[in-house]
């Protein structure tokens, strides 16, 4: 047992696998579950994601509470929990984001931010809700913390045992790095995803063009069926590393344009080659 009980504000896809995976693997006594929801709460207790749906004053007196909800959330609601939070509680999170989650985390906790650990579990789906929530979702992926200088030791061991306990390798990045890169893998994808599947909606004649798509565009657009509330509140917490990733692929679509404009049959192939390459690599690459 790492810790005797866990709460949970949010238990849908995340905070729901976070919790399966903890109870498979003896870490957890009782999870407790807090959300806005009361419906999509009576589905958590009832798929076992949680053991009982509480208030905010006791969800502070958790061993442990794990934010998994839209990255936007995060100040408001460690507002709400503050002055519950019991003595040696710690917190953390599994936002997508995590220089806007660490501000938000000072603004709220003051001095208690030592026992705030920031995470990001890079394990997900375009599905959301408690019924999308697996026991399995962690096993053998990455999350990366993003302990402050502050952060008690304490605290983030224990996280750290927790995630590894539902089966993740754990890794350290700055906060701000993490935002950089996240933007570039994670967050320019979906938009891509978003504004592609939109731009044919919106023409008059988009069924004829959605009618004949296969799977490549199935590949390309999967993610495009993420929740919206999420990826708004991505977008606007990592905007400036969002920015910078949206011009440079702007760039690249524009030479690309070029290329097949000028009829540059040279330009194309080597471009082409190039990224099959990097993305074979990549894939012969992963752990
Ligand atoms: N989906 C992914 O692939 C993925 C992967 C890694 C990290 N994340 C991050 O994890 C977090 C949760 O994502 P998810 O996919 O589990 O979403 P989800 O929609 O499955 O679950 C989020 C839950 O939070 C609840 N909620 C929303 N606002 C709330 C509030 N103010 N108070 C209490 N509860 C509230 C919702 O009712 C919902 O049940 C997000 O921050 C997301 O960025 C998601
Ligand atoms: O597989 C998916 O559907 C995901 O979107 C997962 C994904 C990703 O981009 O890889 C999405 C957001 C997260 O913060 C981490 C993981």
């Amino acid at each position: 047992m790492i810790v005797d009980t866990l709460a949970i504000v949010g238990p849908g896809l995340i905070g729901g696998s976070f919790s399966l995976a903890l109870k498979q693997a003896g870490a957890v006594r009782e999870v407790l579950g807090v959300g806005r929801n009361p419906a999509r709460l009576t589905v958590a207790r009832e798929l076992g994601l949680i053991d009982r749906a509480v208030d905010w004053a006791e969800a502070g007196q958790a061993d442990c509470i794990l934010l998994a909800l839209p990255v936007g959330e995060t100040e408001a609601v460690l507002k709400l929990l503050a002055p519950h939070l019991k003595a040696g509680a710690i917190v953390t999170d599994a936002g997508s984001t995590k220089a806007n989650v660490v501000a938000a985390a000072r603004a709220a906790l003051g001095a208690r931010a030592a026992d705030f650990v920031p995470g990001h579990p890079i394990a997900g789906s375009e599905q959301s809700g408690p019924g999308a929530a697996r026991a399995d979702l962690y096993q053998g992926k990455k999350v990366v913390l993003t302990p402050q200088a502050d952060t008690r030791a304490a605290a983030l061991a224990t996280v750290r045992a927790l995630w590894e306990a539902a089966g993740a390798q754990v890794e350290m990045l700055e906060a701000a790095l993490h935002d950089r890169v996240f933007a570039a893998v994670s967050h320019l994808p979906h938009l891509a995803a978003f504004a592609l599947v939109d731009e044919l909606a919106q023409r008059a004649d988009g069924d004829t063009f959605f009618r004949f798509a296969a799977s490549g565009f199935r590949d390309f657009t999967r993610i495009a069926g993420s929740s919206p509330e999420m990826w708004r509140d991505i977008a606007l917490a990592n905007r400036e590393a969002l920015l910078t990733e949206l011009d440079a692929y702007v760039a690249a679509l524009q030479s690309l344009r070029e290329a097949v404009a000028g009829e540059d049959a040279e330009a194309l192939l080597t471009l082409f080659s190039r990224a099959r390459n990097a993305r074979e690599h990549w894939i012969e690459t992963q752990d």
